[in-house]
């Protein structure tokens, strides 16, 4: 990490209102600090209706916000960008598209040839373990396939940042385990910042460097948790008595909130 140089991702008192069907203004976030530092891992957690969707869908550039300022890489967000890809929790693969077309899609949207194209996304997909799935559909692969693809796409656009909205979350437990250490595996070799939401305290806590606890009613944000495991994380970091011991803090303080919120007071 390069502690000179602007963060990835710098979220700075943000807020963002919604405007319901009957016209009233709702709060949905209020003036979020976040920073995501150049090569860090960082996870977002909260409970439903927090606003991480919408804080994710601003970073990336498809979303307005009302008050505050996001950068990107040291420049404003004005839209979406090269240097931001970002992987779906609903895969987001085009059905008629062979596997190795869908890995490559980001790049026939940048123009590049199919030599070009083709020979990157397999690189990628033998990265992701799925060189021998390159013709096959995304309808004949299983869910921990289909988003290892998403990963592909992503990853071959080259980006500096990578958005990532609860891309495990409709994978089965074990496969999802599998999946936490491969993103790791891939994240370690680059020097990608990740910004990955997640409703799961282990994955949060197995993945990250920092993570961030989100209230809600309006969204902000309540903590910020140093993630002081040693990398690289294997299988037997989930059974360090640190891990557990982070993974019972972030829960203590999101069952604090959750029952905040039930009881209607401010978290
Ligand atoms: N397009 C929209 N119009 C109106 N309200 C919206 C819109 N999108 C989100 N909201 C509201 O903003 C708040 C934050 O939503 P968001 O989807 O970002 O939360 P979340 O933390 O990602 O939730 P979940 O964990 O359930 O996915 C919610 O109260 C939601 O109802």
């Amino acid at each position: 990490m390069n502690a000179n140089a602007t963060p990835a991702i710098a979220v700075q008192d943000v807020s963002k209102f919604f405007v319901s069907a009957d016209g009233r203004r709702t709060r949905a976030l209020d003036k979020v600090n976040l920073a995501v530092e150049r090569g860090e891992f960082v996870s977002i957690i909260g409970p439903s209706g927090c606003g991480k969707t919408t804080m994710l869908k601003m970073v990336g550039g498809i979303l307005d916000w009302d008050e505050g300022s996001i950068s990107v890489m040291g420049a404003p967000v004005s839209g979406p960008g090269p240097e931001r890809a970002t992987v779906f929790q609903s895969f987001a693969l085009l059905p008629w598209m062979t596997v190795l077309d869908n890995a490559a899609f980001g790049l026939k949207m940048r123009g590049e040839t199919k030599a070009a194209r083709h020979a990157k996304a397999r690189n990628l997909l033998e990265t992701v373990g799925l060189a021998d799935f390159a013709n096959a559909y995304p309808g004949e692969l299983s869910g921990g396939m289909q988003q290892r693809v998403g990963l592909a796409r992503a990853l071959a656009v080259s980006p500096n940042v990578l958005l990532m909205d609860e891309p495990f979350s409709a994978i089965d437990a074990q496969t999802r385990l599998i999946l936490q250490t491969e993103l790791l595996d891939v994240w370690s070799q680059t020097d990608l910042s990740v910004l990955f939401i997640t409703h799961a305290m282990d994955e949060a806590v197995f993945l990250s460097d920092r993570v961030v606890i989100m209230g809600a009613r309006p969204g902000h944000v309540t903590d910020v948790i140093d993630i002081d495991l040693p990398r690289p994380r294997t299988e037997e970091t989930r059974r360090d008595p640190r891990f557990v011991e982070l993974t019972a803090r972030v829960w203590d303080r999101l069952r604090g909130l959750m029952t905040d919120e039930r009881a209607g007071a401010p978290s």
